[in-house]
């Protein structure tokens, strides 16, 4: 019997390229050796996770997510639980493609995406456990993280993880740290943090830089807990960010490699942010489920160091950035002082 491909596709993400494309990419995976069929997803929650799932029980062997991030969060949702999973490919179709950029699959053409299968690579990635949940790129709590509610995705589409910062330093004076009992292999740390995240792989809204040495399938998620809050301190990490990486060495962040976290918020409320996504409410408990799916990838092109993959939009945005962050002055005592 031949192998069957699922193509789980949401009609109404990003551009109107995926449709236009689908009866070639369908054709492209029956060349990889699949019998293809494709489903369209609908508003209807979780309808990707639920035809992953159900797809994955009937025996097919591949479900191919296509489709923005929050799709592909979707389909792992519907496989990463099961004993038996089939293979996963991506053809991302979303506004950032966090995911695909961390794979090196094309992100501006579907079909070139979907031809990713024909070089048979794949790789088992790691994926993120939280409470129930599942996450393939960030889980993150805090009131920072929160933030990423509000940044619309037309800006996302530009300057990807830079505007959740921006929208970030723009709210912090009516923010601040809370506290918070972090514990982690061989370590915890109790005390005021403006937010942790859980990174799988180094592609966060397009800055690989954030996390500059995550790997995909090391059974380890990169853990940075940022303790301040104050303004002036958050834009200085954000230039250090921006100017190479060297944020990890930094006092006011703690930067580790774990397989596991269990945060939970001291007299307070802390929101669980997972892939971009709101994901229940702390305590929880993350784990790191090591080579849990494989993957279709571009595995010839994923550099064995951690090389920035920027397009020219990214470099000006973040060019913009740096100017807008060097013409603010040092100390800004009135948002300081609320913002602590
Ligand atoms: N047929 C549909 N019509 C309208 N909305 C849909 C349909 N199918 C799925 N959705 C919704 O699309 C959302 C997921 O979008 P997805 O992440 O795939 O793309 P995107 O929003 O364009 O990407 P990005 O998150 O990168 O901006 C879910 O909220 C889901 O409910």
């Amino acid at each position: 019997m031949r192998k069957r491909a699922r193509i789980i596709y949401n009609p109404s993400s990003g551009r109107e390229a995926l449709k236009n494309d689908l009866v070639d990419i369908l054709a492209v995976f029956e060349q990889a050796g699949y019998e293809t069929s494709a489903y369209a997803t609908t508003p209807k929650p979780n309808s990707a996770k639920d035809e992953a799932n159900r797809a994955a029980k009937e025996g097919f062997e591949l479900i191919v997510a296509a489709g923005g991030d929050g799709t592909i969060n979707e389909v792992v949702n519907g496989l990463a639980g099961l004993k038996k999973r089939p293979k996963m490919a991506i053809i991302p179709a979303g506004t950032t493609n966090d995911f695909a950029r961390a794979l090196h699959i094309p992100r501006e053409d579907p079909l070139a995406a979907a031809k990713i299968v024909l070089k048979k690579q794949t790789i088992n990635m790691d994926i993120g456990m939280a409470g129930d949940n599942y996450f393939i790129n960030i889980a993150g709590g805090g009131l920072l993280t929160e933030l990423t509610y509000d940044v619309p995705s037309n800006l996302k589409s530009i300057f990807g993880y830079l505007a959740y910062l921006v929208k970030g330093a723009e709210l912090l004076p009516q923010m601040k740290s809370i506290e918070m009992d972090l514990k982690y292999d061989g370590g915890e740390y109790k005390g005021k943090a403006s937010m942790f995240l859980l990174a799988l792989t180094n592609s966060i809204g397009g800055f690989e830089q954030i996390v500059p040495d995550a790997s995909l399938d090391d059974g380890k998620f990169t853990m940075i807990i940022v303790k301040t809050s104050n303004l002036a301190e958050m834009l200085h990490l954000m230039v250090l960010v921006l100017t190479g990486g060297k944020h990890v060495d930094d006092p006011r962040i703690i930067y580790k490699k774990t397989n596991k976290l269990v945060a939970k918020p001291v007299n307070s409320k802390m929101m669980i942010n997972l892939d971009g996504e709101y994901g229940g409410d702390a305590p929880m408990k993350f784990i790191d489920l090591p080579r849990h799916i494989e993957m279709f990838a571009n595995v010839d092109d994923m550099p064995n160091s951690l090389l920035t993959t920027e397009t020219p939009d990214m470099i000006e945005a973040e060019r913009k950035f740096v100017e807008k962050v060097k013409g603010l002055p040092d100390e800004l005592p009135e948002t300081k002082k609320k913002a602590e």
